[in-house]
């Protein structure tokens, strides 16, 4: 059932200006990370929640100025009020557990008796183990329903394209429930034919396929143009899907530019050494999109009713160049591979822009953001008393400068916190 409040997909570009995004505060869930878990949890390292929260807060207060935020906990709270969503939400949240016979249905019971609130919450910060029972006591779980403590790193769970949103599949069972939220989120608030590509499905269809895709590798460089990274995160077959789904949706040629990421921690995903600040310029890790060690990248051209046209580059800027989209590079860290390498790792290049030459950055990259202010960029930082809206729509490049130490503990920038819905047409 469509709700007014909620906002129809409309994306065509990286950064035309921002109308909706969806967020999420991080919770409770954060406390669930240990450093025996951190690397299995995707987490750099632990992270007290206080200061990642007073650190977010900074970033949501900025974003609620420049745009609609929305966030996710609410939304689900809101379809989890139909009783078909919430259904399906018990049953595909439990079934990631592994639990045995007895166990499932205890907890699909005790999921069951809570309030949509609840559920929702339970959803994201976890349900702590009941032991009633001997096999339950001695168990070392902690939780019947396991936390998502990446939850904030909201992009990668779903990804808004034209006026269709692609909901991910997760590379690691530790994110699996993310896209069972936004599955249940979509497919309960918005119109049906919205979810043109679900990766959740696919996994739960063909167990045996490696389909994995998540939204920090997923760049709309156009309305048929799209950058995928193939990496840790996304594999092949994801984006082959993917681009069968977009097609017979859409009717209209494609052009998908894949670029193979090394699998290193540092480079999970695309949009970790390489995001749009403007239709003509990328902020870049240059060792991996310029340098002599540049990632790979596969020109796959699609047509309706003709065999797809492949070609090789030797990376993403020559790509862009053949098909006259060539772009000017700002380097992340600067001149200096020292602090490219440094900054990098602090997800220095992971930007978000909410309008064409306005973005908001970690204020810790130093290197980086002068690299930005010799591009002419002005540097604000998000505590100053600015009129934001004002700024936001006018034609003055602008960095804003965020806190951000903790949250990038959690392995990650700034793009990587913040799914867009809407923006603007350029
Ligand atoms: N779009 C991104 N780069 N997201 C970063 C996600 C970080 C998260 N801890 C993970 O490893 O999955």
């Amino acid at each position: 059932m469509k709700q007014s409040s909620f906002p129809v997909p409309f994306l065509h570009s990286e950064i035309g200006r921002l109308e909706s995004v969806i967020m999420h505060r991080p919770g409770p869930e954060v406390e669930s990370v240990t450093p025996d878990s951190a690397h299995e949890q995707l987490y750099n390292e632990i992270i007290p929640l206080q200061a990642v929260q007073s650190e977010y807060s900074m970033l949501w207060n900025f974003m609620n100025r420049v745009s609609n935020v929305l966030e996710i906990g609410d939304l689900l709270t809101e379809a989890l009020g139909h009783s078909e969503a919430k259904r399906f939400a018990i049953k595909a949240v439990v079934e990631s557990e592994s639990l045995d016979g007895s166990k499932y249905e205890e907890v699909t019971e005790r999921l069951d008796a809570l309030s949509p609130g609840e559920l929702s919450r339970a959803m994201i910060q976890g349900l702590d183990k009941s032991a009633s029972s001997f096999q339950d006591h001695l168990d070392t779980r902690l939780y019947d329903l396991s936390p998502l403590p990446n939850f904030y790193f909201m992009r990668d769970s779903a990804m808004a394209y034209r006026e269709s949103v692609l909901v991910g599949g997760m590379a690691h069972g530790v994110r699996r429930n993310e896209s069972v939220i936004q599955e249940v989120v979509w497919n309960h608030l918005s119109d049906p034919e919205t979810v043109v590509y679900s990766g959740l499905r696919h996994q739960r269809a063909w167990p045996e396929t490696d389909i994995r895709l998540e939204g920090g590798d997923f760049l709309v460089a156009d309305s048929n143009l799209l950058i995928i990274g193939i990496s840790e995160r996304t594999s092949p077959q994801a984006i082959d899907a993917l681009v069968r789904s977009v097609m017979n949706m859409y009717e209209e040629p494609l052009d998908v530019l894949a670029v193979n990421l090394p699998l290193q921690r540092a480079t999970i995903h695309l949009d970790m050494i390489f995001t749009y600040l403007d239709q003509e310029t990328a902020l870049v890790y240059e060792p991996l999109v310029t340098g002599p060690k540049r990632a790979r990248c596969t020109h796959g051209h699609f047509a309706l009713g003709k065999e797809p046209r492949f070609t090789d580059y030797q990376g993403l800027p020559d790509a862009l160049e053949a098909l006259g989209r060539g772009v000017k590079t700002v380097k992340c860290g600067g001149d200096d591979i020292h602090f490219q390498q440094r900054e990098q790792w602090f997800a220095g290049t992971n930007v978000f822009a909410f309008g064409p030459g306005k973005i908001v950055s970690y204020e810790s990259n130093i290197a980086t953001i002068e690299a930005l202010s010799s591009e002419g960029y002005r540097v604000l930082p998000v505590s100053a008393d600015e009129p934001w809206e004002k700024l936001a729509d006018s034609d003055e490049r602008l960095v804003v400068t965020v806190p951000g130490i903790e949250l990038a503990r959690g392995g990650g920038g700034l793009r990587c916190m913040t799914m867009p819905v809407r923006r603007t047409a350029l």
